[in-house]
């Protein structure tokens, strides 16, 4: 690999990577934020070291960009991608102090570092300090650069906590009043976690707390999010909790998935104000179908119990396309992309915010930037509420069709198409969607696979009639049909 490895002027210890390396190889994958579960680790190599404290004192602190080396799976296959990299924050002692032993990631054997205990340093009240003082002050170490919205104060002294909550990345609250979140697994470009809450807030849209500072780095001449700083939303719930919750009193949530419904529309239509649209005709339309049935074989090749509905959910995707071939065309934006209940957030004055724009984090980050339909998101909240109502303790009927209704009720209230109006498109986005969550609950969750699975059934019962003589896409050589 021809990659430039940076090194801060607080310079890190020769040997770093290679002393972490065993411990490493056995803690990373078994963080929730790992995204190459199922896969060993056969190797590291270093992208970035910077030192945050000078190393030889009591304590180090080390944040560091590795890549972690795993064999290909045949579902990933060729080409070739580079091994994913990985954002750490190390710190170094002598011994961790019992409030840090859930933080520990080993006890050093060789190296520069021999005899120390190296540990997740988010977990260490002084180093999450030390990143918002930078981000505070705009500061440049190394690689890394902490920049600001000069319109907003972020005071000094607040009290950092991290949030230990199941998450695709690390967060930590400060004094309730700023929470940053440090992605994990870091790519180059323009990161859409940024760029749309930023986009958004230009546009004036209240629904989504507007970024005050962020983390970057330039390396080998690409760009690099490393984290984002915004507003905390004081006393809020999750859309996901507050469903349960309803769900378990048996109280009505309808009126609370209108209100949703209300705010996503009014996300999208910032959105598709501030940042360019584009109208889907034929062509583009088949490469999204593509998209989706490249995704299915993947999907069914990497989770057996998808194959025998395949062939039913396939002609979700195919009647799309027929339509598309008959002249219809639809608009496409960009979107939240990963929208579910978890990304909702409910403040105590009953306002909704949406949050984490990232998007599906394991789909490159060029398809997540790519202008979709808006239904992209209406879609994954159905499929929330779907989720929430499986994940009840007791049966709910009808729960999860109330709440999609109102939903979809609320989002034409505020200016969206409503989605039932076309319900080839919709069909064709959840049938995506549940597929995804199949192979995000078998790599991630698999006593949660049920859950999608229900809908897979669903999805493969309710499916148009089987499709016509003359495929709309001829079976492609590449994809191998269950
Ligand atoms: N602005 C915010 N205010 C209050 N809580 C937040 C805010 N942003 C995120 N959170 C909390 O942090 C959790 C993780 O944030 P999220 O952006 O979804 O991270 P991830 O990409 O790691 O899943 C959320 O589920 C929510 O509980
Ligand atoms: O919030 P993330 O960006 O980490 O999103 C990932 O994890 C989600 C689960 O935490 C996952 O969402 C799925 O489970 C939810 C219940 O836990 C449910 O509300 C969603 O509808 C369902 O998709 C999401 O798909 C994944 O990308």
């Amino acid at each position: 690999m021809s990659e430039a490895v940076t090194r801060s002027s607080l310079s890190t210890p020769p040997g770093l990577l290679a002393s972490l390396e065993p411990l490493l190889r056995d803690w990373l994958p078994r963080q929730r934020w790992f995204a190459g579960k199922g896969r060993p680790v056969t190797g590291f190599s270093m992208v970035a070291a910077t030192a945050l404290l000078p190393p030889g004192g009591t304590r180090g602190l080390y944040h560091l960009l590795v890549r972690a080396h795993q064999p290909l799976t045949p579902a990933r296959g060729a080409p070739e991608q580079p091994a994913d990299c990985y954002q750490l924050l190390i710190g170094e002692r002598e011994a961790l102090p019992p409030r840090l032993a859930p933080a520990l990631i080993g006890h050093v054997t060789g190296g520069p570092l021999a005899g120390r205990t190296v540990y997740d340093a988010l977990y260490d009240p002084r180093p999450c300090e030390l990143l918002l003082e930078a981000l505070r002050t705009g500061a440049r170490i190394g690689a890394l650069r902490f920049e600001r919205d000069s319109g907003t104060e972020i005071r000094s002294g607040l009290v950092p906590r991290l949030i230990t909550s199941e998450q695709s990345n690390s967060s930590v609250v400060y004094g309730d009043t700023f929470i940053l979140k440090l992605l994990r697994r870091v790519v180059p470009g323009v990161n859409p976690d940024l760029e749309l809450p930023r986009a958004l807030a230009r546009e004036g849209c209240d629904r989504v707390p507007a970024p005050t500072a962020w983390m970057r780095a330039e390396l080998s001449g690409e760009p690099y999010v490393l984290g984002v700083l915004q507003p905390f939303v004081q006393g809020a719930a999750d859309g996901w909790d507050l469903a349960l919750r309803g769900l378990a009193k048996g109280e009505d949530f309808a009126a609370a998935a209108r209100a949703l419904g209300r705010a996503t529309a009014e996300v999208h239509t910032a959105l598709a104000r501030a940042l360019p649209t584009v109208t889907l005709g034929h062509t583009q339309v088949r490469q999204q179908v593509e998209g989706m049935l490249e995704r299915l074989d993947a999907a069914a090749q990497a989770v057996p119990t998808l194959r025998p509905y395949a062939p039913a959910l396939r002609s979700a995707f195919d009647a799309l396309a027929e339509l598309a071939a008959e002249g219809s065309t639809w608009t496409a934006q960009r979107v939240h992309g990963d929208l579910h209940l978890g990304q909702c957030l409910r403040s105590p004055s009953g306002q909704w915010w949406l949050i984490d724009f990232e998007g599906e984090p394991s789909k490159p980050l060029a398809e997540r930037r790519m202008p979709q339909p808006p239904v992209r998101d209406v879609a994954g909240m159905l499929r929330s509420f779907d989720y929430a109502a499986h994940s009840a303790e007791h049966p709910a009927p009808g729960w999860a069709e109330a709440c999609r209704a109102a939903y979809c009720t609320g989002y034409a209230e505020a200016g969206g198409a409503d989605p039932r109006t076309d319900p080839v498109l919709l069909r064709a986005y959840e049938t995506d969607k549940a597929i995804y969550e199949v192979v995000y609950e078998a790599r991630h969750r698999p006593d949660w696979l049920p859950v999608p699975m229900a809908a897979i059934r669903r999805l493969a019962a309710d499916a148009p009639p089987a499709p016509p003589s003359t495929p709309v896409f001829p079976p492609s050589p590449r994809r191998p049909r269950p």
